[in-house]
């Protein structure tokens, strides 16, 4: 450390200029020197930094490139916004799970959340005394012994929409086709586009969310806005207006507003808890169910080895049951390979972190969203084998030594914020897969082919696409002529 007489000597010695061009040099090796240690990422610009490298509209596929610059841990900073990308399944556990008291808020969304109001909803509220309460509700109906009772309505291989309206509210599935889950479906379509991270420039500066309401995307978010509400609001007071007449079906809404004396703050609780599920639940199965079908199509003999199994389990006097599960490993493995080959949820839902921390002995600052990569995870798995990641093999899964990391562990999410809907999820993805396994086969159109493609919103499904799907014989047909016609006269 240099003195002040010894300074104002060598000042005298130095001109001026050289002297101050030496205190510069030393102040910024100081601070360069005690500069927190970001994670490695893209260059940066002054005052922009490299946030805007961050463009999320290719889906995982943008950041999977940068992976093989940057490695397991890659950080984009500026517009006072940082984002921490995972791209290792280790550092999804170790942040998102191991320190989850840090890691378990969500994003601020300024369009979806605060313009649209989707920040209510359990899946975007902030993780404190709400979410809570939501998780509560949401647990009542979906615990793994609460999700017992649903066998039988599982087993009528209705929609998980139509599930999930019927179980949430006990609104029948003829008039929740006609009234809410088309309602639902369109929602759905722009809240999907909205919570992809960077989706709109207003997400990284918020303050555009003071431009004049004819700005297309804040005319978009007014529509979001409208469309939510009826979404929430629409069958919560049909329960309510049931229960005032004397009569509700059964229902999680309905059991909770009669059974408790709820607190009116508690309203708008149960409200958004039950909204949350079909929001959060009927598209990740449906596209689960989509892809699975895609699958089938590009393999063949894969299908062969899974009716063969169906055959010698199930038999051609019946559909599969819920209890035949444990009995057709073949079709578990395929539902199993089905989520490796392309998961429907491919950068998870984001998180922010809600403390300064050090992570893998860099500097994470709050506030910082995450996003798990999953899909670069489950192709780096196999990226020795490039030809084995690709490909759809579910034998993997029926490998005795388990080398092969169960998909169940990652496909629904991590720590506290794990999805609620997995049980129920995992009964119906597998109802719906050995139903359609049982009944139809699905080949490629050859005239047309088939390439698969899959969108880039927060759920990933297959594009649109051709195939023949035909009934295996004409008494598996009848069959399931008889089941439906059974089935509506049961509801
Ligand atoms: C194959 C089907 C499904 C998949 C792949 C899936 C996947 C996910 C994932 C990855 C998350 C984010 C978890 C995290 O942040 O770590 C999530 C959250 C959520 N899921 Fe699911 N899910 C499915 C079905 C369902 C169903 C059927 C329901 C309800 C009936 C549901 C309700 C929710 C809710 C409410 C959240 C937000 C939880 C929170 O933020 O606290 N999901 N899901």
């Amino acid at each position: 450390m240099l003195k002040l007489d010894e300074l104002s000597f060598i000042r005298h010695q130095l001109n001026i200029p050289v002297f101050a061009v030496i205190i510069a040099v030393i102040i910024l090796t100081k601070h360069l020197l005690h500069r927190p240690k970001y994670p490695p990422g893209p260059p940066r610009w002054p005052f922009i930094g490299n946030i805007l490298h961050l463009s999320l509209k290719g889906g995982w596929k943008p950041l999977t490139a940068f992976r093989e610059t940057y490695g397991d841990l890659i950080f984009f900073n500026g517009l006072g916004s940082t984002v921490l990308v995972l791209n290792s399944l280790d550092a999804i556990n170790d942040l998102l799970d191991k320190r989850a008291n840090i890691s378990s808020d969500r994003p601020i969304f300024t369009v979806a959340g605060e313009l649209m109001g989707l920040n209510q909803s359990m899946g975007l509220i902030p993780y404190g005394e709400e979410w809570r309460e939501q998780r509560k509700v949401a647990h009542m109906a979906l615990s793994l012994a609460a999700v017992k009772k649903y066998h039988r309505l599982l087993e009528l291989r209705l929609t998980m929409g139509t599930i999930i309206i019927a179980t949430t509210y006990g609104i029948s599935t003829e008039s929740a086709q006609d009234e809410y889950i088309a309602l639902a479906e369109e929602t759905m379509k722009l809240v999907g586009k909205a919570t992809v991270p960077g989706a709109y420039l207003c997400d990284l500066m918020p303050v555009l969310k003071h431009l004049p309401g004819w700005v297309p995307f804040r005319r978009e978010a007014e529509l979001g806005r409208i469309m939510m509400e009826s979404c929430v609001n629409k069958p919560f007071q049909q329960v309510q207006s049931e229960i005032s007449q004397g009569y509700a079906p059964p229902s999680l809404v309905g059991d909770i507003l009669t059974s408790n004396e709820i607190a009116p703050r508690h309203l708008n609780t149960v409200k958004w808890a039950a909204g949350s599920l079909y929001g959060a639940g009927a598209e990740s199965t449906y596209a689960t169910v989509l892809t699975f079908i895609m699958a089938m199509a590009l393999n063949p003999e894969k299908q062969r080895l899974a009716h063969a199994e169906m055959d010698r389990v199930v038999g051609l006097e019946r559909l599969p049951r819920m209890q035949d599960r444990e009995n057709l490993p073949y079709v578990s493995a395929i539902i199993k390979e089905t989520a490796r080959w392309h998961p429907v949820v491919p950068l998870g839902i984001a998180r922010r972190t809600s403390v300064d921390d050090f992570f893998r002995g860099f500097y994470i600052p709050k506030g910082t969203i995450i996003i798990p990569n999953l899909w670069y995870c489950l192709f780096n798995t196999w990226s020795n084998f490039p030809h084995l990641t690709k490909a759809f093999i579910p034998e993997r899964f029926l490998d005795t030594d388990h080398s092969h990391i169960d998909p169940a562990s990652w496909n629904f999410g991590f720590g506290r914020r794990v999805c609620p809907g997995k049980a129920l999820a995992e009964n119906s993805v597998y109802i719906l897969v050995a139903s359609l396994l049982w009944t139809f086969t699905f080949a490629v159109d050859e005239s047309e082919g088939l390439v698969p493609q899959f969108t880039e919103n927060l759920v990933s499904y297959p594009k649109p696409f051709k195939c023949i799907i035909s009934p295996r014989s004409a008494s598996h047909r009848t069959l399931v002529q008889d089941a439906v016609s059974n089935a509506k006269q049961s509801q």
